[in-house]
């Protein structure tokens, strides 16, 4: 199949239809068209909901997890309706279908959690009992682990609905990735980054990744041209950590690779999901071997927790 770009038969991009999503999708393209000199109408973006979309009334652990929100995307690459999809890596199964592939990482955004408050300004200035709004597990568990008496409820929706609640006063805070807020255009909200020591992010968090089918060589080639290789190298340390623990457990998980020359450094935590306990680690060494320094880390974090550890609280 011919699939050289162009007015007649555009590139057709696959992504969620959310404003984020849409973002990383103009971001993607965006790229493409600088790198190959390409118009904009040798693209075309192709919003496609999922079930993660459809869904907004129960918390998304509870409807499935991972693949939510990529399951239908995948489909439409499979079936030839789009040519390439864009991702939030943080929302990726580690194991892609066996005819795609995603090789291709755009340069990371910050990798930080955003602390979001009307009234305060960190999590340690929350006065005793405080609520924080937040429905992801690991949010959940770091927020429990460090203020055992914070009181959680759950939160969802874009971050308009989420700022709202907050002058509605049903919670006194709730966290964000840096890497959405930024991509919005949002960094004017009422929120101070989270260092990574107080909060490990989620694996791959800020991370765009663009999944293809694997004989498509047209479009491997255009997006050789925009793949970000630091990315790619702290992407496969912290996927590598993830397929380990992924598989043998439903507990929050937080994973960051940081390079440094050829120097890798990866940290793990895993969290009780009432925040009772964590388990910490870390690894360093040359870049080359990070997917094996992942896996070594994450036997060790799970060599380290008892029978009952991923248990869910109550
Ligand atoms: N799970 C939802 C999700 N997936 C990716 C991002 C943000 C962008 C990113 O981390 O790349 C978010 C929202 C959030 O966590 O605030």
């Amino acid at each position: 199949m011919n699939t050289i770009p162009n007015p007649e038969q555009p590139l057709r991009i696959g992504t969620r239809g959310s404003v984020l999503a849409l973002a990383q999708a103009h971001e993607t393209r965006d790229r493409l068209m600088a790198a190959h000199g390409l118009p904009e109408d040798a693209f075309r973006i192709v919003p496609i909901k999922t079930t993660g979309d459809r869904v907004q009334d129960r918390a998304l652990r509870e409807i499935g997890g991972k693949g939510l929100f990529t399951r239908e995307i995948e489909d439409a690459l499979l079936d030839q309706v789009i040519d390439i999809a864009v991702h939030s890596m943080k929302d990726m199964p580690v194991l892609q279908p066996d005819d795609l592939v995603i090789d291709c990482y755009l340069p990371r955004e910050d990798v930080r959690d955003a602390f979001v408050s009307l009234t305060c300004g960190a999590i340690d200035e929350l006065p005793q009992g405080a609520v924080v709004g937040s429905s992801s597990l690991r949010r959940r568990a770091q927020v429990a682990h460090r203020r055992p008496d914070i009181h959680l409820v759950e939160f969802r929706g874009n971050v308009q609905t989420r700022l709202l609640k907050l002058r509605d006063g049903v919670a006194q805070a709730t966290f964000l990735a840096m890497a959405g807020l930024n991509r919005l255009g949002m960094d004017e909200i009422a929120m101070n980054p989270v260092s990574v020591d107080v909060m490990l992010p989620a694996v791959a968090q800020g991370a765009i990744g663009v999944e293809r089918r694997k004989d498509d060589e047209r479009v491997a080639g255009m997006l050789a041209a925009i793949h970000d290789t630091q990315t790619g190298l702290q992407l496969a340390a912290e996927r590598a950590y993830l397929s380990r623990l992924d598989g043998s457990c439903e507990t929050p998980i937080a994973g960051l690779a940081e390079l440094s020359g050829d120097m890798l450094w990866l940290r793990g935590q895993i969290i009780r999901p009432d925040g009772s306990e964590a388990i910490a680690g870390e690894r360093r060494g040359p870049v080359s071997d990070g997917a094996a320094m992942g896996r070594d880390l994450a036997d060790e974090l799970l060599s380290q927790a008892s029978a009952d550890f991923f248990a869910e609280a109550g």
